[in-house]
């Protein structure tokens, strides 16, 4: 019997959601907030045995599954498990996969979450086939809220499956964190993309990148570059707690843009000119007290045509402009962060701002907080 535990963090997008999808440049940042997964594999009893069984776990949820080894190879066929190799989810293979959480029966209050059980059952079977195992997830994160809970699941999930196979090269028998190398990393993101295609529709493939590889990158069609902000970003980052889907906003987006092609891919155009002059003046040191306050003065701007651009795209919401007025009446600048239609938006806490912020602001941001009822937390990164 082999154990793991894996773990990989949220995110923010600082600039270019959804354009992002269309080929555009985005910035994202990796949070401090995780997902967690333990992994058993217990290969000691064959697959066809009648015991054998793959268990899921989602404590928060505080729901079990399990499937009968037997039952997957019925349903699913007896496709050789390949870990180095990144299998996409066939049609044919989604409409089974599906039939087989239906059958656990998620609450009709929790549906939301077949698409992550699915997206679990493909890398599970890919990676491990049918082999005996139990997974436990555990979350820090609000789930289906713009912070990349979707892609810190596929990530940590993959990680732990993928340690347990000969594709990951680490001693197993030692225990303590390790540290995947960039190649293992890679094939990482690749599994982990794979379950966010089950869990988005059509991913850029930016959350799971930033969760695989962590810090801050510069992201486009598929390609990323580390980045390292010259000086402290201080966000606030505020929970709607408005609930949406990434797949349907996503849907939507594309939607739109194919009955205003023109208009669209000038938007797009627009927010990809939005992320390189962020990145610009993300890395670009601030010499002095003047120069902070001007840097964040045009990152605040910046922020805010970015916003504009994802009202055009469709994808504020009502709950948004709120917090977006409510941190006006402070000066302060807002945007949403992921899919949009709910879920969390970033305040740009700038730095004169904070110097004042143990006297005056906590009482604000606490009456921001109960006004919207949210989940509010400061991040910091460079
Ligand atoms: N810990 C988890 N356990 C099971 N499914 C999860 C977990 N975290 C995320 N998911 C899946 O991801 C979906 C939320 O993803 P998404 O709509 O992309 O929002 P976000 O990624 O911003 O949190 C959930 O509905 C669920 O299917
Ligand atoms: C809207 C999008 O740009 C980000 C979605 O992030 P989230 O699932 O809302 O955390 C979609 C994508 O890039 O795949
Ligand atoms: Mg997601």
């Amino acid at each position: 019997m082999a154990q793991v535990r894996a773990r990989a963090p949220g995110k923010i997008i600082l600039s270019g959601e959804h354009a992002v999808v269309h080929g555009s440049t985005a910035i994202a940042a990796a949070i401090d907030l995780h997902t967690h997964v333990s992994f058993r594999l217990d290969p000691s009893l064959p697959p066809g045995d009648e015991e054998s069984a793959v268990d899921l776990e989602l404590k928060d949820m505080a729901l079990k599954f399990s499937w009968p080894s037997s039952k997957l190879r019925e349903v699913l066929d007896d496709a050789v498990a390949d870990p180095s190799n990144p299998a996409s989810c066939s049609l044919e293979r989604i409409k089974s996969i599906s039939a087989l959480v239906e059958e656990p029966i998620i609450p009709e209050a929790m549906i939301w979450l077949s698409s992550g059980v699915s997206a679990f059952l493909h890398l599970y079977t890919s990676i491990h086939g049918y082999k005996r195992g139990k997974v436990v997830v555990t979350s820090d994160l609000p789930l289906g809220s713009g912070l990349g809970s979707s892609s810190s699941f596929c990530v940590s999930l993959a990680g732990a499956l993928l340690s347990l196979t000969d594709a990951v090269s680490f001693d197993k028998s030692q225990t303590g964190w390790f540290k995947l190398t960039k190649a293992e990393l890679e094939l990482v993101n690749k599994w982990a993309f794979e379950g966010e295609k089950i869990i988005h529709g059509k991913p850029s493939g930016i959350d799971n990148t930033i969760s695989t590889f962590g810090s801050m990158i510069q992201f486009k069609s598929g390609e990323l570059i580390q980045i390292k902000s010259s000086a402290p970003l201080r966000m606030l980052i505020t929970n709607t707690k408005v609930g949406r889907n990434t797949k349907v906003l996503v849907a939507g987006v594309s939607g739109r843009s194919s009955r205003h092609l023109v208009a669209m891919s000038s938007v797009f155009t627009a927010v990809d000119c939005i992320s390189k002059e962020l990145l610009t003046i993300l890395e670009s040191p601030a010499a002095d007290d003047i120069s902070v306050t001007a840097r964040e003065e045009k990152i605040e701007e910046l922020l805010e045509m970015n916003q504009g651009l994802l009202q055009c795209m469709g994808v504020s919401h009502s709950s948004i402009e709120t917090v977006l007025q409510t941190t006006l009446k402070y000066k302060l600048t807002s945007k949403l962060t992921g899919a949009g239609g709910g879920g969390c938006v970033l305040t740009l806490l700038p730095t004169c701002i904070l110097l004042i912020l143990p006297i005056i602001s906590f009482s604000s941001l606490f009456v921001i907080g109960n006004l919207i009822s949210c989940l509010l937390f400061i991040v910091k990164f460079t």
